[in-house]
Formats: structure tokens, C-alpha cells, sequence
């Protein structure tokens, strides 16, 4: 497998600029995923790269085989790239092993028929029909076909979008395992946020037609570019804070950075498991009331109203193993790193409320 390099992309679909100035790279043998927002272009970003769609301009190369250029559009059938679409697309009238031995050539055709069901553990289901299988099993047929020629590239458009949830956490999972056995460079389509967590080695978020930020899923969530692909990853505590080159002042005490920024007024990200109830007040806790709490099985996601002494945020998020008290009072502890967001306007403050609130009053 290769792996691919975008450049400059700009694609439409009759006049509406759907692709602008797209950059995006996926090392040889990665998973990525491309997670962004219902129509920010996230298909048409495939259907570029499979061939099916003509771009304005812009580079894709995979491996150093460049397939779109300004000279350049190697045909779909030509690029060596597997696709494997939302519904799988299988040929129904033909059996399991048809399917996925379409266009091989016959010499080798049934032995990598055999090594296929193997790696997709279908064993003993080549001669079935498509309607004959669930439809995990579909999926996983689809991509044997999409890796029987092998492909250098293999591209998923929310290949398990149409599933229940139980078996698509399942079916994911066994993709990823797969799909790392056989050394593939795959991208992933989804707007699921846990399936970008769970599968991905690099998620590339997609706002408006352009990769926004792409990094590791950790890296992702912790230390987001910007507001949006903060609030993309899961939910957000945006706090004010003095920065102070390594190290935020915060109503919580100071906190360590992620990373040296300018000194001067900021906002800091803490994620909600980043706050958590303190057995009894502190120098450094503040205290806050519950106004929600939900439980979901592995945690509660609590919702905090702060206290208007505090320069904080109105609502704050946490989630901890058990529940706390009904409508009660807590305390918050924040635990660092705290990492600085560019671009973010810090939430009205409590106490700013409070002065607005009596002036009207
Ligand atoms: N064949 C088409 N003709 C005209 N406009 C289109 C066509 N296909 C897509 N679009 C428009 O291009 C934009 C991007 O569509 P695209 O399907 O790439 O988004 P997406 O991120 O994959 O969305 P979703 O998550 O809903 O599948 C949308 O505004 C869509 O309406």
C-alpha cells in the first residue's frame, strides 16, 4: 500500500465550491478518517481521490504515482484505489465468493477468494447470496471485494452507517483489525465521533470544503486548533485565564499549558473529565451547584451551575463514577493541562451576569 498526498484541491459541483484549497496527507499504512459536519464535502473528497469526480484543480498523488494533476486524471479503473460505499454495493445476483473474486484475474482468482474470507472471517460462506447474510457480514464482503486486487489505497464512505449501534462497534473494530493485518493506507468518511476516536491513527476534521486540523486522536481532542474542532471532539469547558508563557491563572489555581503561548487574557480548554468533585472546599476548588445529572452506564455526565464570584463561564460540564448529591452544592477541582484556544471569546462570566442581571433589575 501508498500513501497519498493531497494538494491545492478545489472541486464543485456545478457552480457551488464544495472543495477549496484542500490539504491533507496520510502517511503508508495509516487509518485516517475524515470527520466533519453532514455536506462539509466529505464524499466528494472521496469520489476525487476514487476517480469519480473531476476536481478544478490540485494535486493527488498516492505513493509517488501522481493521479490528479493540471495534466493529469488517471481513470477510476486505473488508480489501484478500493472503494467501499455506505450500502456495500454488492452484486446480489452473484454469490459471496463471485463478489469478491469480480475482475481477478482467473489464475489467482480462487485462491485469494479463499485468503479474502479468511481475513474478513466468512470461512465457509463463499457460496451464499447476499441477501443470505446479515448485514455485518455484507459490509465485511465489501470490503474483501474493495481489498481482493489490492488496492494501494483503500477508501470507506460510512461503510457502517446503516448498522445498529452494538454491531457497528463491532464491525469497526474487526475493520481496523483487519484492515492493519492486511497493511492497508484506508480513509475513513464518517461524522461519528467515536468511530474517528476508536478506528483512526490521524483524523483530519473538514469545515466548509478544507481539512482544518489533522493529528493524531489524542493530540485531536487535547489540543484542538480552534474552537470548532474543539467542540467537534466532544464537549467543552472554556475558562477564562491570564496566560503566563507556561502556565494559566485560572479560578481554579494556575494550571500547567500544553504548550508556551504569549502572555496575556485568554481562554483555556479543559475537557470535562479534566474537573472533578472534591471531597470538601479548597484553596483551589470552586464550588458549584448540579443542575443536571445524567447517568450512562460507564459515568454521569453532571452539569454545573458556578458561583458568581468566579470569573467563569455560566455552565460547566464534568462527568465522574458516581452520582453527586440531588440539586446539591460541590466543589471543583481542575486538573491540567489546560490548553490555550486561539480564537475563542470567553463565555459572558458569572459575575458579568450578576452586575447585568441587577442592572435591569
Ligand atoms: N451531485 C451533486 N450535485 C450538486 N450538489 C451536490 C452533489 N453532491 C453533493 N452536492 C453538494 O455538495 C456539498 C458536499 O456534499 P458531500 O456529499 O460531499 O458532503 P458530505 O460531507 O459527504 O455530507 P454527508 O455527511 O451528508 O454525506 C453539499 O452541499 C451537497 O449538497
Amino acid at each position: 500500500m501508498s500513501g497519498l498526498s493531497i494538494s491545492k484541491l478545489h472541486a464543485t459541483h456545478g457552480h457551488t465550491a464544495v472543495l477549496r484549497d484542500l490539504e491533507l496527507t496520510v502517511a503508508n499504512g495509516a487509518l485516517a478518517c475524515v470527520l466533519g459536519p453532514s455536506g462539509c464535502g466529505k464524499s466528494t473528497l472521496l469520489r476525487v481521490i476514487a476517480g469519480f469526480h473531476h476536481p478544478v484543480s490540485g494535486t493527488v498523488t498516492v505513493g509517488d504515482r501522481v493521479i490528479n494533476d493540471d495534466r493529469t486524471h488517471i481513470p477510476a479503473e486505473r488508480r489501484r484505489i478500493g472503494y467501499v460505499p455506505q450500502d456495500g454495493a454488492l452484486f446480489p445476483h452473484l454469490t459471496v465468493a463471485a463478489n469478491i473474486g469480480f475482475g481477478l484475474p482467473r489464475a489467482e482468482r480462487r485462491e485469494r477468494v479463499a485468503e479474502m474470507l479468511d481475513l474478513v472471517g466468512l470461512n465457509g460462506l463463499g457460496d451464499r447470496h447476499p441477501h443470505q447474510l446479515s448485514g455485518g457480514q455484507q459490509q465485511r464482503v465489501a470490503l474483501a471485494r474493495a481489498l481482493a486486487p489490492r488496492p494501494e489505497l483503500l477508501l470507506l464512505d460510512e461503510p457502517f452507517a446503516a448498522l445498529d449501534a452494538a454491531l457497528r462497534t463491532e464491525l469497526r473494530t474487526e475493520v481496523a483489525a483487519t484492515l492493519r493485518r492486511a497493511g492497508a493506507t484506508a480513509i475513513l468518511v464518517t461524522h461519528d465521533v467515536d468511530e474517528a476516536l476508536a478506528f483512526a491513527d490521524v483524523i483530519a476534521v473538514m469545515r466548509d470544503g478544507q481539512i482544518v486540523q489533522a493529528d493524531a486522536p489524542h493530540t485531536l481532542y487535547h489540543q484542538p486548533a480552534d474552537v470548532g474542532v474543539a467542540r467537534t471532539l466532544g464537549e467543552t469547558n472554556l475558562l477564562p485565564a491570564e496566560l503566563a508563557d507556561d502556565h494559566a491563572i485560572t479560578a481554579f489555581g494556575n494550571l500547567p499549558l500544553t504548550a508556551d503561548v504569549p502572555t496575556g487574557d485568554g481562554v483555556v480548554l479543559l475537557r470535562p473529565h479534566q474537573l472533578r468533585l472534591a471531597a470538601a472546599s479548597g484553596p483551589h476548588t470552586v464550588e458549584a451547584q448540579v443542575v443536571a445529572c445524567a447517568f450512562r452506564g460507564h459515568d454521569y455526565r453532571i452539569e454545573l451551575a458556578t458561583d458568581t464570584r468566579h470569573d467563569l463561564p455560566e455552565r460547566l460540564i464534568t462527568y465522574a463514577d458516581t452520582a453527586p448529591p440531588e440539586a446539591g452544592t460541590v466543589h471543583l477541582q481542575a486538573h491540567g493541562p489546560a490548553h490555550p484556544i486561539p480564537d475563542a471569546e470567553p463565555a459572558a462570566p458569572a459575575h458579568a451576569r450578576l452586575t447585568a442581571q441587577t442592572a435591569t433589575a
